[in-house]
């Protein structure tokens, strides 16, 4: 079909501006099939415009429900779409004129490309379980088809799979650029793991997984190797619409409590959940007194660190820069905990992984994850590389130093990854013989709040220094700054959502309900704008 032909089969609804937001875009399944078509065309030029470098597409809503969904496009190293082609992308999304529309794609198109067209562009696709997944695959397919492009369909797959198979298909250091290359990568890595450390296996652990792709995935892991056990609950992906319904990572960060399905929960066990694309993940028990204790992102980081700090501490004499990267969700307790007991230092990003992650790799150790349980690890060369140089004088020193370097193979660093967080959670637990309940005694949160409002346009709020304070509307920050500091602990701010269609509010305090308050003081200026 050639480009035009497909630009009409195609047609942008009226009445939506697209935007390219967080997580790519997100709308209403039925609202994208023009936007998938064109997601298509700008990953066929983007790796025209990279010499033929294999870019991914990932079609998801993640935690969202089952009837949105969402296109985004992914770089060959596994990274985000980077910033400067967002406009771009908005341009392609909103144009519903072919004449605009075929001058915005041929300007984009290198002029070595234009003289020898000998580069052959190459598109790596997967969705998640929503129904409207398979025609939005289509859609993509027809885009990137329209162009010459070469596009493999991978089917189902959590989100950072296909980041992983995206990074493999540029960089075959990375690993064998396939589903099956994934487990084995992860099942060898853990194996050697738990051996050079005298352990047999991971503790099992019950896993609820949104009844979304990731409880397949377990599944397959499960019936692939002998270390690790899952134990899925909201495994269901043959009803696509109870996906991430009363379950799932943003469920039970969300509400701060137990999924649907758990049933008694053993006391002082590890639980933890994934979102529906498997790219989140939080983790809980429930103490001795039957409270719930949420392990969330802040948590993960904290625990990661600790492991690799401790590593390092056995390996004298190799100089690593090691950080933490934070929202301003993170609980205001874990940076302090990060600061003063860790000894290590915070920086802060706007919302959104590719921020965090950008930053991340200004270090030989980046770990960076937002509350709601998305993050991963970053290792520079320098790390791999002293590690792999230094002479070990025990055997306990050769036994950190071999588990440094594996971490790097556990930890998916192309992206946040439920299933590798969680095994890395399990084995940094094993190796640190550390109990959940002395996990969750790392720190005391402060109490939290999460608002979400409707406005009449979510745009005119505009923000600065990482989020945390609003430029516009003017006047408004100065209100919320009046508020704040009537509380012991107290912060809040307000931010635009990126994949919602509102504007959250976040509030902390000393206690419940101060927290309380100061969020619904705050939520009342926005709603008085
Ligand atoms: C408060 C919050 O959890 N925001 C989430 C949410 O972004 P918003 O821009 O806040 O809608 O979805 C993003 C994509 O999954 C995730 O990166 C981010 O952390
Ligand atoms: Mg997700």
């Amino acid at each position: 079909m050639s480009l035009h032909s497909a630009f009409n089969k195609y047609p942008a609804p009226s009445g939506i501006n697209y935007a390219y937001g967080t997580a790519g875009f997100r709308y209403f399944g039925d609202q994208l099939d023009s936007v998938a078509f064109k997601v298509g065309v700008i990953a066929t030029l983007r790796s025209i415009c990279l010499g033929g470098k294999t870019i991914g597409i990932v079609i998801t809503a993640s935690h969202n429900p089952p009837d949105q969904n969402g296109v985004k496009v992914v770089d060959p190293m596994g990274e985000m779409l980077p910033q400067s082609w967002e406009p771009f992308a908005n341009q392609l999304a909103n144009t519903k004129d072919w004449h605009q529309f075929n001058q915005l794609v041929q300007e984009r198109l290198p002029e070595n490309y234009l003289k020898s067209r000998d580069i052959v562009p190459m598109v790596v696709i997967a969705r998640d379980t929503r129904q409207s997944g398979p025609r939005l695959v289509s859609a993509v397919i027809d885009g990137v088809n329209a162009l010459n492009g070469h596009i493999t369909d991978f089917g189902m797959l959590t989100t950072p799979q296909l980041h992983y198979i995206t990074r493999c298909s540029n960089d075959g250091s990375f690993g064998v650029a396939s589903e099956q290359g994934y487990y084995n990568k992860l099942i060898k890595t853990v194996t050697k793991i738990l051996q050079i450390n005298n352990y047999d296996c991971l503790d099992a652990v019950t896993v609820d997984t949104a009844n979304g792709i990731g409880g397949d995935k377990l599944q397959k892991i499960n019936a692939l190797n002998h270390v690790m056990s899952f134990h899925v609950i909201n495994g269901d992906t043959a009803h696509p619409l109870r996906l991430n319904v009363d379950c799932g990572a943003d469920y039970v960060k969300t509400n701060q409590r137990l999924p649907h399905g758990v049933g008694n929960p053993i006391p002082d066990q590890l639980y933890a959940s994934f979102d529906g694309d498997a790219d989140r993940l939080v983790c809980y028990f429930m103490d001795k007194g039957g409270k719930f204790r949420l392990l969330d992102g802040d948590r993960i980081a904290t625990l990661f660190a600790s492991l690799i700090g401790g590593l390092l501490c056995h390996v004298k004499g190799i100089h690593v820069t090691t950080a933490i990267i934070q929202t301003a969700y993170s609980n205001g307790s874990s940076t302090e905990f990060i600061r003063e007991k860790l000894g290590l230092p915070v920086y802060f990003t706007s919302t959104g992984v590719k921020h965090l992650h950008e930053k991340a790799i200004e270090f030989d150790v980046g770990i960076y994850f937002e509350a709601n349980g998305h993050g991963t690890v970053v290792f520079s060369k320098k790390y791999l590389e002293e590690l792999k140089k230094y002479e070990a004088k025990n055997s306990s020193e050769q036994v950190a130093v071999d588990t440094l370097i594996l971490l790097v193979d556990l930890i998916n660093q192309a992206v946040g990854d439920s299933i590798s967080d969680l095994i890395t959670v399990l084995v940094a637990l094993k190796l640190m013989k550390k109990s959940v309940e002395k996990w969750g005694d790392d720190y005391s949160e402060l109490a939290n709040k999460l608002f979400k409002l409707k406005v009449a346009d979510r745009f005119v709020f505009k923000t600065t220094d990482a989020e945390r304070r609003l430029i516009e509307p003017v006047g408004v920050q100065e209100k919320i700054d009046e508020v704040v500091k009537r509380y012991s602990k107290g912060r809040s701010f307000v931010r635009a959502s990126g994949t919602e269609d509102a504007v959250r509010v976040y509030s902390e305090a000393a206690n419940e309900d101060d927290c309380t308050e100061l969020g619904e003081k705050v939520c009342e200026i926005v709603k008085g704008i």
